[in-house]
């Protein structure tokens, strides 16, 4: 409910000028009908007010439902809008553990699915308010007519209406199995797009993924769809049925009928055909408000985190002259995914002083990545602190914590558009300079810090990203096995000049490393096994002839 009161807020002048419009051009509709209907049943078949009045209202109605429709699209394309930015911002707000948790397959179907069910439904508040207003004023008109036509109307449309929820119910029910498929489907567009490679290599899993995985989910989806569609289709035509029933019963039973004559017949006749279109569209709107309850849900059981509005605040600004990076007792742990394991880090203890390196070392699945994503700040301790000189950091500087850290992270999303300290373009001389001394020149050049390209080699993507720590200019800056993909120029490059150019800058290096023959050039190292770091001596993990040349 939260998400539908934040939406009425941020359209609320446009979804009551929409209802306003369509509210107007219903009455003018049901308005022009009675004249109609007055001028059929007057024995000269003459319009009150003739053709002047009757050419003016019909233009009139043109006018308002020409600016009543196009409202109503701007309704729709407004709050896809703030739809869009308001969970793409609450997802940015979102901790990484708890997006991480939930798959990428999943902010996908929300953002784009739900998404677009959600709005289709808030979009129809003004067709429904409009066709209701239609409903009220043709019953109002009938009851003028005819009160006894009136009540036998109204008890068949009850009964109308029981038999429609059932149906609707039954849909309803449809629509949820297939939203729990959705985020299946999304799971498999993503082996589509990031298993090209796999699925290109290996046949028998191409086969096996298309027939047994993917179309598995496209065809009950399918099934699942026509079903729920033809449960919407019985109700469309089951209205259908009862308001001819209803003419019916106006038709035959009116001889038998006191003082229902030609006049009454006819108007009741007329108004009822012209509401079996207002009506047909409530019930039709009943489907789209089904999926938009469902999808509603989503984003209520994500539970993400509302916005504040400090988000939009610029910038904390970082600690200039810190001294001191402390961890005490810190620990963490994956949510458990119903599998009986969960991997902890933890208790971690250490110190890390202004301009140093540190290498941080262990063997594949020792936690090293964990520590990454929890000393960075991004993933929340379970127990213990972090103190930033004396400043103990917790959720209210939590942002301005990690305002200290540049990281290339091992699973690092390359941005095409380079920003500086202050979060600025930088001078593309500078960004040519750098690229100079990366070799990267002759494949990239910047204009206004947006990189020409970045689909090059794994080495030379990881060099691009370190060009934008560079240009951060971060006093923290952690690299997760950056040199990993790098050919042994570039891995001497990075040990032996750039990480030595960083310290001296004052600058304190988290290097997480596997290169052990450059692990005698760091000033500390630690080990983790099993999540938990220990302090090794250098010289007893140094043996290699290179290390310190
Ligand atoms: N997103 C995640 N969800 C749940 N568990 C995870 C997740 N990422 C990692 N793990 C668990 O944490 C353990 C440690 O992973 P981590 O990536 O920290 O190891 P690592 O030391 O960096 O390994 P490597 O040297 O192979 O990069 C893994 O074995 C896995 O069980």
């Amino acid at each position: 409910m939260p998400l539908i009161v934040a939406l009425f807020r941020k359209s609320r002048v446009l979804l009551l000028s929409a209802l306003a419009a369509n509210v107007f051009s219903a009455a003018l509709g049901v308005l022009l009908v009675a004249l109609i209907n007055n001028a059929v049943a007057s024995p000269d078949l003459q319009f009150q007010g003739g053709v002047p009045l009757f050419v003016g209202l019909v233009l009139v109605l043109f006018a308002s439902g020409v600016w009543s429709q196009n409202l109503l699209n701007r309704l729709g394309a407004h709050i896809v809008r703030e739809l869009r930015c308001m969970m793409v911002r609450r997802v940015l707000a979102t901790p990484l553990a708890t997006v991480e948790a939930l798959g990428s397959h999943r902010i996908y179907t929300l953002l784009t699915s739900d998404i677009g069910n959600l709005s289709w439904a808030f979009g129809m508040v003004p067709v429904i308010a409009m066709n209701a207003m239609i409903a009220v004023l043709g019953f109002a008109y009938l009851g003028w007519l005819s009160p006894l036509f009136l009540v036998a109307t109204l008890a068949l449309l009850v009964f109308g209406i029981g038999g429609t929820q059932l149906l609707l119910q039954r849909m309803r029910g449809l629509f949820e199995e297939n939203r729990r498929r959705y985020d299946r489907l999304f799971r498999h567009f993503g082996s589509v797009v990031y298993g090209g490679k796999e699925l290109r290599l290996n046949r028998g899993r191409a086969q096996y993924f298309y027939n047994q995985q993917f179309q598995g989910t496209v065809d009950r989806l399918f099934e699942t769809g026509m079903k729920a569609d033809l449960f919407g289709i019985v109700s469309n035509n089951w209205n259908n049925l009862i308001l001819f029933a209803v003419l019916a019963t106006v038709l035959f039973a009116a001889p038998l009928v006191e003082g229902a004559g030609r006049e009454v017949v006819i108007g009741y006749i007329l108004t009822l055909i012209y509401l079996r279109g207002p009506l047909n569209s409530l019930v039709g709107a009943l489907p789209a408000f089904s999926r938009g309850r469902i999808a509603l849900r989503q984003f209520e059981d994500l539970d993400l985190p509302p916005l504040r509005e400090a988000a939009d605040a610029s910038p904390p600004v970082a600690a200039g002259n810190w001294q001191q990076l402390r961890l005490e007792g810190l620990r963490f742990s994956y949510p458990d995914q119903g599998d009986d394991y969960t991997f902890a880090v933890g208790p971690i203890d250490m110190t890390f002083k202004r301009g140093e390196i540190v290498f941080i070392i262990g063997g594949n699945g020792s936690g090293k990545s964990t520590f990454a994503k929890l000393v960075t700040g991004l993933y929340p301790a379970a127990a213990g602190s972090i103190h930033l000189d004396d400043v103990p950091i917790d959720a209210d500087n939590l942002d301005w914590y990690r305002n200290h850290f540049s990281a290339v992270f091992s699973d690092y999303h390359l941005f095409d558009q380079l920003l500086d300290a202050e979060g600025e373009p930088p001078e593309d001389a500078r960004v040519k300079r750098y690229l100079e001394h990366l070799c990267l020149d002759h494949k990239v050049h910047s204009e206004a810090g947006v990189l020409s390209r970045t689909d090059l080699s794994a080495g030379q993507r990881k060099r691009l990203a370190y060009i934008h720590t560079l240009l951060e200019d971060r006093s923290l800056i952690l690299f997760d096995e950056w040199a990993a993909d790098q050919d042994p120029v570039f891995r001497e490059l990075f040990y032996r000049e750039l990480l030595p150019k960083l310290r001296d800058a004052g600058k304190t290096l988290l290097v997480i490393s596997h290169d052990d023959r450059y692990f005698g050039l760091a000033d500390r190292l630690f080990k983790f096994e099993n999540g938990v770091p220990r302090q090794l001596p250098i010289e007893s993990i140094t043996s290699a002839p290179l290390a310190r040349m």
